[in-house]
């Protein structure tokens, strides 16, 4: 039934099937579709695809609407393009003032508070942006560049996106991103994630070949996957594997997700909490136009990354200035400096590589002493920006 109504949204919504990524060892059309969930109200089916796809709806005016079955397809592009104009024909915007409303569920004019997030329904960071801002609209987006541009654009509020997994570590196309583009860190949520081994109905353990999922969540369940035999394969999330399994009725293939996106696509589990360790959690970054005002009022944590001369010790001085005034390190991470990925020696004989690094702290920007450790960090870091300054989540629930 649900690969029936999958035929029928892909047929009224072909112009919304996303492009595969040339990466991806699947070779079938749709990395993503839309897909109407029969027992939900609450949200409309759209997914805002790359840049380029938006430039192309505007130049050829095409829309959303309603679809076939009279449900609001709407095309996300469609919508913004009033949104857009407004703006242009607008003067500048001021500045906007800096907001604490980013927890609240409602943005000043009183709407739903709309929330990007990279993957289709039933994806993991779904989950992830309800929790963070419950009784939001969650906007599918196909990248997570996208997602990055939906809030550029005004297009959402927020995106919720993953940045490190307790089994498979951390999401470095996001860390990149961060940087590239100019959005805040406001928030973080921990999610803990359960997977299932997903199959259509009447297929078994035994009749599989390979399976499908997003390459995070195969690695988390590299055990399981390892003693059933499985060929892996990877797509872009978790519950566009399973969509891609339901809509081809597969019989040697499964995917790896949610119980969520099982219902929603009308698969089986045949396994249930099939990660390699019962405690499996990622943690997402909210992000957000503007900062938030720093407070004291709670546990606060603050992103920040730099890079550093090349010279002995000057990665351990950099972080000294957080051990001298006792503040907690929470994260480390390190990546090359694209622009420049290698610098020369003084005396030409060796080329070494360059790097940016991430680091998390627990404190707040509003504290004396967070101040004066960047202050000395910036008296030797030959780049210093802070990503963001946000309460730390100490809940891991689903
Ligand atoms: O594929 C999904 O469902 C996602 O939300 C993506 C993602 C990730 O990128 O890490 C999120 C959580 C899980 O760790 C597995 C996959």
């Amino acid at each position: 039934m649900a690969a029936a109504a999958a035929a029928a949204s892909i047929n009224t919504l072909s112009h919304q099937i996303t492009t595969v990524n040339p990466n991806h060892k699947i070779n079938s059309k749709p990395s993503a579709v839309i897909f109407h969930n029969p027992h939900s109200k609450r949200r409309r089916n759209f997914i805002i695809s790359s840049s380029s796809d938006h430039k192309n709806n505007q130049s050829n005016g095409f829309g959303g609407g309603k679809g076939s079955n009279g449900n609001d397809n709407i095309n996300i592009n469609a919508k913004a393009i009033p949104l857009l104009r407004f703006l242009d024909d607008s003067p500048p915007l001021l500045p906007r003032p800096l907001s604490s409303s980013y927890l609240s569920n409602s943005v000043s004019d009183g709407s739903r508070v709309r929330v990007a997030y990279q993957g289709i329904r039933g994806a993991y960071s779904e989950s992830a942006a309800e929790k963070a801002y419950p009784n939001c609209e969650a906007v599918p987006c196909e990248q997570f560049d996208t997602a990055f541009e939906a809030v550029e654009r005004w297009l959402v509020d927020r995106a919720v996106l993953p940045i490190e997994n307790s089994l498979g570590g951390s999401i470095h196309r996001n860390y990149d991103l961060l940087l590239r583009h100019r959005l805040h860190i406001v928030g973080e949520v921990k999610l803990a994630v359960r997977h299932c081994l997903l199959a259509n109905p009447g297929v078994k353990v035994e009749d599989l070949n390979r399976v499908l999922s997003h390459p995070q969540a195969l690695a988390q369940c590299e055990n399981t996957l390892t003693r059933l035999g499985l060929v892996r394969e990877a797509v872009d999330d978790t519950a566009g594997a399973a969509m891609h399994v339901a809509f081809h009725k597969l019989k040697d293939a499964g995917a790896v997700a949610s119980s969520d996106a099982a219902s929603i696509y009308g698969l089986n589990i045949l396994a249930q909490d099939i990660q390699d360790d019962s405690d499996n959690v990622t943690r997402f970054l909210i992000l957000a136009r503007e900062p938030i005002i720093p407070g004291t009022d709670r546990v606060f944590k603050t992103s920040i990354v730099f890079s550093l001369e090349e010279g002995p010790g000057v990665l351990f001085k950099s972080l000294a200035v957080f051990a001298l005034r006792k503040i907690n390190l929470t994260k480390i991470e390190s990546r090359p400096l694209r622009k420049q990925p290698l610098r020369a020696s003084d005396d030409n004989s060796n080329r070494y590589f360059d790097y940016l690094f991430y680091v998390d702290f627990e404190a707040s920007m509003a504290d004396q002493n967070a101040q004066n450790a960047l202050r000395h960090l910036n008296e030797f870091a030959t780049f210093l920006r802070v990503l963001g300054s946000y309460p730390a989540d100490a809940r891991t629930d689903t």
